[in-house]
């Protein structure tokens, strides 16, 4: 015993001469010298003691122990006198704040890790994990976003006083204040502050008294010596003032409510001294970084704002990395993230990504199976919280429906956060203690004053939906719960899903008990009567509603029980989000496809969307995919070729897609793979141009290509890739019947080399439109030389739009008339015919054997025509149409 207290006290004494010699508080080589030798001394006086007899050592020991304890005291006070002379020299030296202390100050550990909550601030920065989150500034630009650090130094280095973080719960808001506080201590950035002051807005509502700006920093900054403080106030533009948590801030930002003060000696209340200084009557030249969420006190700030928008998907890539030390661990949790989760918004918060990586950890290390919805992310975490406090059932069941309760309270009253003594009236007295698990805290525990808030809206809002199924009491049914809570929640509807299913809500039951079943079946007879009326109707956004539903339900079954064949699905899916693509692909996967999707008025679909429609495709039974108008891109359509290789589809519509050359050549391997079942392809307005058509051309080579139609209206083609095409036309393997290529500047010579197409024995084109493309009479002879050979398969011929003239006319009607030529349908709209060439057409009409329709709108035949037209009209009994 009296050996260890002995031990105890030398343990004591090293730890202080540790200090003296790597600390900031360095004695003189001389003191540390007399403090040593002293030391020795005491020792060997102890151990004397102890070989004489145990009760002289026991006196001695007394004594040494007095001796010892002088010894440290004096030291301390040494320590405590020098640590007061490097401030004054510093001072001296160079009027500067002692970074080391801010550094002490700000890196102190406040608070716990939580699950919920996150790793601390201070951990994320000493232990450098410090991501830099994503910000912006004005509006939100994809590309070469700034990060929150740059954002924020970038800002103050303008002329704006004010800069304010803004950013959503948990999105690294206090984190990046404090590592831009860390590195300026550091010596890193923002050398031109020489005072740097961090505030938490939840700190200062504690203060009630009356006190000047300097009272007040030296109260929140005990290491700053009082006597700096003037040039505090003489130089404010060297001051930074941060200022963290406006959200939580409990009084008033108008300046109309308090007679501001300018006097940095003027004792005033703190909520005046705070509009004090941010409406520049105080310090007026001192900058201010200010972060909050988005709040109403925002009004009340001037100066330029800094948006976090915290992960996006590269830094959850760099932060699942950073979590996980094993990379295949590491890339298996962020595969599954960005499947599951990374197309919700949230999944841009840190504190989620914590959280998330928090719970996939031990499940990737004990090869368990990950989450594979929001709810079952959330049933996850709660059993993990829950098995922490070893409670029994009873008193976890009551855990939770206290805590449904404060989610209700905050829920319909849109409070932020709960007292104490409404925390009692929920029932959560007895698990008051255990409150840091799931909630966040603000003041003692034991303190009336101290308040408790959840730490997200997700998880307010998963208690809320799971205290329905525990509780009849509580609500009486799905669709009113869902009423009253409906302008507060985001997800109760998706989280009832997922808990009303017995694979996903088991986990909990074990723990919590049964649920209630009559909750459980109102629950399911509103969503089937719910969404059988919302799919009858033609709202997408319900539609997609039902869709999310089911995705969280995870029952296949279900999809086919709500997905009836009176179901409006498909109907005009545009827009589609990223979220909505995962929910529709996973419905139609349950139902092994539909025969069509149409995405006709789709202006916009991300990445993600776009790669969950391919896997889709792939996995379905889809017929007809229509993404025109999408302005989908290159890109994008790389990634929707990978799902075109291996689908059912038969028709695929890409009119203005902003596809180019570049796409031509996935087009073509998902046209030419063995198990390509395309048949149309529209491509009208893309600008592919020759060497994308080109490109093209070589599918219709391959015995694996079924196109039989191909719309290339407005592609930038020109006769430079005619020949290809004609020769593709000829190979025997094209099954092309129908080709639209109006609107490009063919030029004569690309019609001549086409031809040669439509007179070869292989080609199989029926139907062929030109019109718009620049031709001349030149082109006609070759065009009447292949409508007159045998060989020629050409039923429809559209020419409109052309100087084609008298020459030309005279041609097209020497072909008509010869018994070889099965034209059934021409169109000669605006090609510049006159009434000299009726005569030719008129015999032309009449000795033809197969023509039905002819369109000669707008060209300058006059009235004298009409009579001879009409007539062959009446003669012939093939003619149907004539305009
Ligand atoms: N840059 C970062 N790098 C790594 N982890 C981070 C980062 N920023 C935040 N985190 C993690 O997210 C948690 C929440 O971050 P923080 O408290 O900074 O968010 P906040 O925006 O201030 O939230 P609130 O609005 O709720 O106060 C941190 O505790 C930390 O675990």
């Amino acid at each position: 015993m009296i050996t260890r207290v002995l031990f105890f006290f030398l343990a004591n004494f090293n730890h202080i001469k540790q200090k003296t010699l790597t600390g900031t508080d360095r004695p003189s080589r001389t003191h540390l010298g007399q403090w040593l030798k002293q030391k020795n001394q005491v020792c060997k006086e102890f151990s004397e003691a102890i070989d004489k007899d145990f009760w002289t050592a026991s006196k001695q020991f007394w004594q040494t122990i007095q001796q010892l304890r002088r010894y440290e005291m004096s030291l301390k006070l040494f320590i405590k006198l020098s640590r007061d002379n490097i401030y004054k020299e510093k001072r001296i030296a160079i009027n500067t704040m002692d970074k080391d202390a801010v550094l002490i100050h700000i890196l102190k550990l406040k608070g716990v890790s939580t699950l919920l909550g996150g790793d601390l601030p201070v951990r994320v920065i000493n232990e450098n994990k410090y991501i830099s989150p994503l910000a912006a500034e004005g509006e939100v630009i994809e590309e070469n976003l700034p990060t929150v650090d740059q954002a924020i130094r970038t800002a103050l280095t303008g002329e704006n006083k004010i800069v304010t973080v803004i950013g959503p719960e948990g999105s690294g808001k206090t984190t990046a204040l404090e590592k831009l506080v860390v590195d300026w201590a550091k010596g890193e950035h923002l050398q031109n502050f020489e005072y740097v002051f961090h505030f938490r807005f939840q700190d200062l509502n504690a203060h009630e008294d009356v006190l000047s700006i300097a009272t007040l920093i030296q109260r929140c900054h005990h290491y700053f010596p009082p006597k700096a403080m003037p040039l505090v106030v003489q130089k404010p533009e060297d001051v930074l003032f941060v200022f963290d948590g406006l959200n939580d801030y409990k009084h008033s930002l108008d300046p109309a409510v308090y007679t501001l003060c300018s006097d940095p000696d003027q004792a005033v209340s703190v909520p005046c001294l705070l509009a004090s200084l941010l409406h520049g009557s105080l310090l007026n030249e001192a900058t201010f970084v200010v972060a909050t969420r988005p709040t109403a006190y925002l009004k009340f700030l001037s100066g330029s704002q800094v948006k976090v928008l915290g992960f996006l998907k590269s830094q959850r890539n760099s932060y699942v990395n950073s979590f996980f030390t094993d990379a295949p661990a590491a890339n298996k949790a962020l595969m599954h993230m960005e499947r599951t989760l990374g197309f919700y918004d949230f999944c841009t918060s840190p504190r989620f990504c914590w959280t998330v990586c928090s719970v996939y950890k031990p499940l990737t290390d004990s090869g368990g199976k990950l989450p594979e919805t929001l709810s079952q992310l959330f049933v996850d975490i709660l059993v993990h919280l829950i098995q922490m406090l070893s409670l029994s059932q009873a008193d976890s069941r009551e855990l939770v429906l206290a805590l449904g309760r404060m989610a209700s309270h905050c829920s319909t009253g849109q409070h932020l956060s709960c007292t104490k003594a409404q925390m009692y009236s929920f029932g959560f007295q007895p698990f008051l203690t255990s409150a840091d698990t799931f909630l966040r805290r603000e003041g003692e525990l034991e303190s009336d004053t101290c308040v408790f808030s959840f730490h997200s809206q997700l998880m307010q809002e998963f208690m809320l939906a799971l205290s329905f199924f525990l509780d009849k009491s509580i609500y009486t049914g799905a669709e009113k719960m869902l009423e009253k809570h409906k302008d507060s929640t985001k997800f109760l509807d998706l989280f009832l899903s997922g808990l009303s299913e017995p694979t996903q809500r088991r986990p909990l039951e074990n723990l919590l008990g049964e649920f209630n079943c009559d909750q459980i079946k109102d629950f399911k007879q509103w969503f089937k009567s719910s969404s059988e009326e919302a799919l009858q109707g033609y709202n997408t956004d319900s539609h997609y509603r039902c869709f999310h539903l089911l995705h969280q339900a995870q029952s296949e079954s279900l999809v086919k029980e709500i997905i009836i064949p009176s179901a409006r699905i498909g109907i005009s899916y545009g827009n589609l989000s990223l979220q909505d693509c995962v929910a529709w692909n996973y419905v139609v996967a349950c139902l092994g496809g539909t025969d069509w999707l149409n995405l006709l008025t789709a202006s916009f679909l991300s990445t993600g969307a776009v790669s969950h429609l391919a896997s889709a495709l792939n996995r379905g039974l889809t017929r007809e995919l229509d993404l025109s108008h999408s302005h989908l891109g290159d890109e994008k359509f790389k990634i929707l070729c990978a799902g075109l290789r291996d689908c059912k589809l038969q028709k695929l519509h890409l009119v203005t897609c902003n596809l180019t050359e570049a796409s031509c050549e996935d087009l073509v391997s998902a046209l030419t793979s063995d198990t390509s079942q395309l048949c149309l392809l529209e491509m009208a307005f893309n600008e592919i141009g020759d060497q994308g058509f080109e490109k093209l051309c070589g599918a219709l080579h391959s015995p694996h290509c079924k196109l039989e139609k191909l719309q290339l209206d407005t592609c930038e083609l020109t006769e430079a890739s005619m020949e290809v095409f004609s020769a593709a036309l000829c190979s025997g393997q094209s099954q092309l019947k129908e080709v639209d290529m109006k609107r490009n500047i063919m030029d004569d010579s690309g019609v001549e080399a086409l031809c040669k197409a439509l007179q070869h024995p292989l080609c199989k084109l029926q139907s062929l439109n030109l019109s718009m493309c620049e031709l001349t009479g030149a082109c006609c002879s070759h065009l009447s030389g292949a409508l007159m050979s045998e060989y020629c398969s050409l039923s429809e011929l559209d020419l409109s739009v052309n100087e084609l003239g008298q020459e030309g006319a005279l041609l097209l009607c020497q072909a008509l008339r010869r018994p070889g030529c099965i034209l059934e349908k021409l169109g000669v709209e605006m090609t510049r015919l006159t009434d000299a060439c009726l005569e030719d057409l008129c015999t032309a009409v009449r000795a033809s054997k197969t023509l039905k329709r002819l369109e000669l709108r707008n060209n300058s035949l006059t009235d004298a025509s009409v009579p001879a037209l009409v007539q062959v009209m009446q003669d012939s009994h093939r003619m149907q149409e004539m305009k």
